[in-house]
């Protein structure tokens, strides 16, 4: 087995995403090779997506999913789209299916480059997001940060995408909230036992939002899809908007947007794009890596 495998540097909306090839391998991405990665101001990401055989029947991929601080992650929306569209260039086909720790994903590239992916079915169940403690409604949970009198941020709305969320609801520019200062608080909570991604989100009609989000293991990031899942499905699920919203990440770069689909058959679609930056190798034990010399001019394989 080599020393070293594939991997392309990639974005979805700004979400700095390293696509790592690991087919025909029995290792893994180890987590002292992300969290050197990490630190590496060149390959410096939010997630990895480790591409692996499949270990299903009828799936194309398994897929790891690995935070910055090198833990593991159950859902990465725009890390999915950066695997399928860096797939779809190296297969030429535009339909996927990948196994996750939580579950199956289908995920297709459009004819204009756009990726939607299924990404399930959203949790409510307090003790399956989890939570702490037992709360009936998850819709609006209680928990507060700022004076006890007059709280900045209050009463979020908590669900799994497969991964843990907390909304909270903001009434003016997420970018506006100190959100550095008090996404750790927040993602730490005792409320939250396996930790929370944390999104202030402003409803700016029946049919659009923006959207801000602190990662767990990752901080803040320029987007996260799975947040805009759990924002969406959270504002219909409220009463705030309609099923179908377009969501306007404000922290990526030129205020990218995301399509958000809560369907009938409770399935969760998101669609955006993904873009490919460079490649290079990878050491997957100790993240040493080189970057390809043609990589530039390369297409966007993993
Ligand atoms: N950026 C991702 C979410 C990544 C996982 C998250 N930090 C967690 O630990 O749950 C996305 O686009 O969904």
């Amino acid at each position: 087995m080599s020393d070293r495998v594939e991997f392309a540097r990639m974005n979805g909306l700004g979400n700095k995403i390293l696509v790592v090839d690991m087919r025909g391998r029995t290792d893994r991405v180890t987590p002292a090779a992300a969290i050197a990665l990490a630190a590496d101001p060149a390959t410096v990401f939010d997630q990895i997506m480790a591409i692996h055989d499949p270990k299903l029947d009828g799936t194309d991929a398994y897929i790891d999913i690995l935070n910055c601080d090198g833990s593991k992650a159950q859902a990465c929306g725009n890390g999915t789209r950066c695997v399928v569209q860096a797939l779809a260039s190296e297969t030429g086909r535009k339909s996927f299916t990948f196994q996750t720790i939580a579950g199956i994903l289908n995920a297709v590239e459009h004819q204009d480059g756009t990726i939607s992916v299924d990404m399930g079915k959203p949790v409510f169940a307090w003790d399956k997001i989890p939570l702490s403690e037992e709360f009936h409604d998850t819709s609006r949970i209680e928990l507060q940060i700022g004076p006890i009198d007059a709280p900045i941020l209050h009463s979020p709305s908590a669900m799994s995408m497969g991964n843990p969320h907390a909304v909270f609801w903001v009434d003016r520019d997420p970018m506006t909230y100190d959100l550095e200062r008090f996404g750790p608080l927040l993602e730490n909570h005792p409320i939250f036992p396996e930790k929370a991604n944390i999104t202030l989100a402003q409803v700016t009609s029946k049919t659009s939002m923006v959207t801000r989000t602190w990662e767990r293991g990752a901080g803040l990031t320029l987007a996260c899809g799975s947040a805009a899942c759990a924002a969406g499905v959270s504002a219909a699920r409220t009463g705030r908007t309609e099923r179908k919203v377009t969501i306007t990440v404000a922290s990526s770069p030129n205020r990218g947007t995301l399509t958000i689909d809560w369907r009938p058959d409770d399935k969760v679609v998101m669609t955006g794009p993904a873009e490919w930056e460079w490649s290079g190798t990878v050491n997957p034990t100790t993240g040493d890596w080189q970057r390809d010399e043609s990589g530039q001019a390369e297409a966007a394989t993993p």
